[in-house]
Order: structure tokens, then sequence, then C-alpha cells
């Protein structure tokens, strides 16, 4: 393995790893694997990139530290020689962490300093400038991140934001020095670190700036960013690798389907209305999930009852209902007792030969994830940018959605791909 990718959530895992296995502008992708989870010591893959997918991004600062040192020590065992702490491309934290503590936690162990903080996907509208993060057209404290359940971001000043967050000084570097080359971009970050910076935020406002940036970080320990800090990468392994990524050899898989959605950012709100138009739907009653009245098996009924006809399970709510709902019964409490509902359904499913698994949320993601016990995954056909299907030979193929991402009717569109359908074209 050449290069480690160290994940806070797991929709965010299948996001890099796509990145990752896809390569860019003619140069080849790595041959990826998303692990769930930090594998047992003596796991091995034949990859070249291994992803570590953890379920860091919301929990106390020390423990995110301790399980990110844990898959660093596992990728360091395999051979990588760089490693890529990646987190979410709307740079979603809180005031106290993640992002901040996880990266200089990383930093000290590897002995990196100017390491870079970029959390910009031109790809999916997300680009920085002069330290703001933009999600298409607003400030990212203007956008529909703003209203997140678990961590709302209201600044969109990453310089500032991660200042609260971090226990060393925080540098910067504008586009002004990363549009003249990525030698000019080294010599600032070398700087930035001579002057006891460790985490550094780096504009960049189209894929040609996250190009140079990979130039710039070649043979640097550690890097950190949102799914596009992965572009450059590739061509700076270029002579050393030999396998190949290009066919997954995914045929398609025509078992029973099901969409859980857990996630209540906009995109994902747009693809709900958007399917229940043609599809049935079940709307969890998040009460009854609260005080234990609704069954598991009531869901599980619900879909095998629909089976082919793509049924919908959701949570999903507007930023309104979800506040009332936080407000009587605690942010935490109720994430909590949601992700182990949606785990739950999941594993009986799955038990019951559902082999296609759309999955809308990143929270939601890992848990069911996590509840279905899988050790690894292939990387597949992309759906909609930043989502893969991942496979495992269960057989189950999945599809982990970030909250804000994919076309309005991502989710026939991926059960489709995922029994080997053509659905033309996957630009969002
Ligand atoms: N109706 C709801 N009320 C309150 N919280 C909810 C509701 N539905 C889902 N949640 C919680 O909101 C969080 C959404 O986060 P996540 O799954 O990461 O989605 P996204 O990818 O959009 O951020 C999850 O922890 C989920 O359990
Ligand atoms: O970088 C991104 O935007 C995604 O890969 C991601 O991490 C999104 O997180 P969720 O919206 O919580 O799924």
């Amino acid at each position: 393995m050449l290069l480690g990718v160290i994940a806070d959530d797991f929709t965010g895992a299948s996001d890099i790893a796509n990145t990752l296995a896809k390569g860019y502008g003619g140069v080849r992708g790595f041959a990826t694997t998303q692990f769930l989870g930090v594998p047992r010591e003596n796991a091995r893959a034949e990859c070249e990139a291994g992803v570590v997918a953890l379920k860091t991004r919301s929990i106390p600062p020390e423990e995110a530290i301790a399980q990110s040192l844990e898959a660093l020590a596992w990728l360091r065992a395999q051979g990588c020689r760089q490693i890529v702490f990646k987190y979410c491309s709307t740079f979603d934290s809180t005031p106290q962490g993640n992002i901040g503590p996880v990266g200089e936690a990383l930093a000290a162990a590897l002995g990196a300093k100017g390491v870079v903080v970029c959390p910009a996907f031109p790809g999916a509208g997300r680009t920085l400038y002069r330290g703001n993060l933009f999600v298409g057209d607003v400030p990212l404290n203007e956008s529909s991140l703003r209203d997140h359940p678990l961590n709302p971001m209201t600044d969109s000043d990453i310089r500032r934001w991660l200042r609260q967050q971090a226990k060393q000084k925080v540098g910067s570097v504008n586009w002004d020095i990363v549009r003249k080359s990525g030698e000019a971009l080294r010599a600032a970050l070398h700087a930035a670190g001579e002057q006891g910076e460790t985490l550094v935020v780096v504009d960049a406002i189209s894929d040609e700036d996250l190009l140079t940036i990979g130039a710039a970080v070649k043979g640097a320990p550690l890097l950190t960013g949102g799914s596009g800090i992965a572009l450059g990468l590739a061509a700076n392994f270029a002579s050393e690798r030999s396998l190949s990524s290009e066919d997954t050899g995914f045929a398609g898989m025509t078992g029973r389907e099901a969409v859980l959605a857990g996630s209540c950012s906009q995109a994902t709100l747009s693809q709900i209305d958007h399917h229940l138009k043609a599809h049935p739907g079940m709307a969890i009653d998040v009460e009854q999930v609260m005080d234990g009245s609704l069954q598991v098996t009531t869901v599980v009924d619900f879909v095998l009852a629909h089976g082919g006809e793509a049924p919908l399970v959701y949570s999903s709510n507007n930023p309104q209902a979800v506040r009332k709902l936080q407000q009587e019964y605690g942010r935490e409490t109720i994430a909590d007792k949601l992700d182990g509902f949606f785990g739950s359904v999941a594993s009986s499913l799955v038990a019951n030969c559902v082999e296609r698994l759309v999955v809308a949320g990143g929270e939601t993601s890992g848990a069911v994830v996590s509840a279905l016990d899988l050790d690894a995954l292939t990387i597949g056909p992309e759906i909609a940018p930043g989502v893969p299907i991942l496979t495992n030979p269960y057989p189950l193929a999945l599809a982990l959605k970030s909250g804000n991402f994919g076309q309005t009717d991502f989710f026939e569109r991926a059960l489709g791909m995922m029994a080997g359908r053509e659905v033309g074209d996957t630009a969002r």
C-alpha cells in the first residue's frame, strides 16, 4: 500500500475512494480498497490506496484522536508513505473539533509541519478563496449547512473556524500563490512550517488548483482535505504502481432493494420528494423510535412487501422539525437512537436477502455499515460525483450517499446502476 487515507465518516470515505480509483486527466487511478473501521492487525488487502473509514466526525475529540492514530499505525504498518486525513468538503465540525485536534495529532505523530488543509471540491461546488468556503454561489454559513442537525456551520472562514479547534498556530496560503505553481505553494508551506504553523488552510477554486496542491505535496507525510485533495496524488506515485484500478468486474445484482435515508440535508430532502412521486415510502416517526413503540420488524415488513418497487424508509425532515425534536430529546440522544434503529433495520434487511442498499447520510451510513459488520468494500462504478457503488462478496451492493450529493433522481438511478442497468450520464 502506497497511500493511506483516514476518513472521518463512511460516505466521505467512499467519496475519496471514488476519486482515488477514478484517476484524473489521463492518469490512471489507484487500485483502492475501503476498509470499514481499522482492520485487524493481520488483515491484508492487495491495493495501492487504502481508505480506512471511521465514524469520528461527531464524537468527542479525544476518542476521534485515538481512533485516527490507530488507523495511522495500521496504514503505516502496511507501508503507506503518505497519509491523507479526509473530512467533509463543507468542513463539518464544531468549534471543539474534530478536524483541528485530529489533524494536529496526526501531524505530531508523523513529525509534519505546514500541513495542507483544503476542503475544496469544485466538482461539487465547494470552493475556497481567501480562507472562505463557498457552497455553490453562497458562503458556507449562508448555505443549508447552517442548519445541519449535528454540526451547524455558522462561519465560512475556515481559518477562523479551525483556529477555535487547533492548539497550534494555523496558517493560510492564498490563491495568489496557488495559481503561480506547485513550487511556489511548496515553498509557502515550508515557510509556514518554519514559522510553527502546523495546519495551513490553502485556497483552491478549480481542479487545476487541486492538481497544483497535489504536485506541491509530493513526498509530504500528511495532507488533509475533502475528496478533491486526492485529485493530484495519483500522478505522484505513477512510476510505482502496477495494480489495475480499472475493471472492478461489477456485473450488477438483481436481488431485493431498499433505500434508507437519515440525512436531513437539502439535497436528500429533494431526492426523497422526487422518489416518493413514483415509489412507496415509509416515514419514520421519530417520537415512536424514541419511545420504543416502532418495531424494526414493522419497517422490514414494509420493505419486503414492496420488493421491486424501490421502497424508501426515511426519518429525514426539515430543519424546523429537526430542531423541535432535538429540543425535546437532545441532539445526540436522538441521533444515537435513530442511527441504531437504521442499523438494526439494515441488518434485518440484509438477513432477508436485500442485495442492493442505498443509504443517505454520513452518520446514518456509518451506523448501517457498522451494523452489517463488513470488513472491506471494493469501489465500483460512479453513480454521481463522490458516490460510487461499493461491493462486498456477501453478495451486497451499497451506495453510501453524502447528504448533499447526488442528482434529484439519485435513489432510482443508484438502484438501477446497482442492478447493472445503464442509466445514462452520472453528472449532477
Ligand atoms: N427527523 C430527525 N430529527 C432529528 N435528527 C434526525 C432526524 N432524522 C435524522 N436525524 C439525525 O440527523 C443526522 C443526519 O446526519 P447524517 O446521517 O450524517 O446526514 P448528512 O449526510 O446529511 O449530514 C443523523 O445522526 C440522524 O440520525
Ligand atoms: O466531502 C464531502 O462532502 C463528503 O464526502 C462528506 O464527507 C459528506 O458528509 P455527509 O454529508 O455527512 O455524508
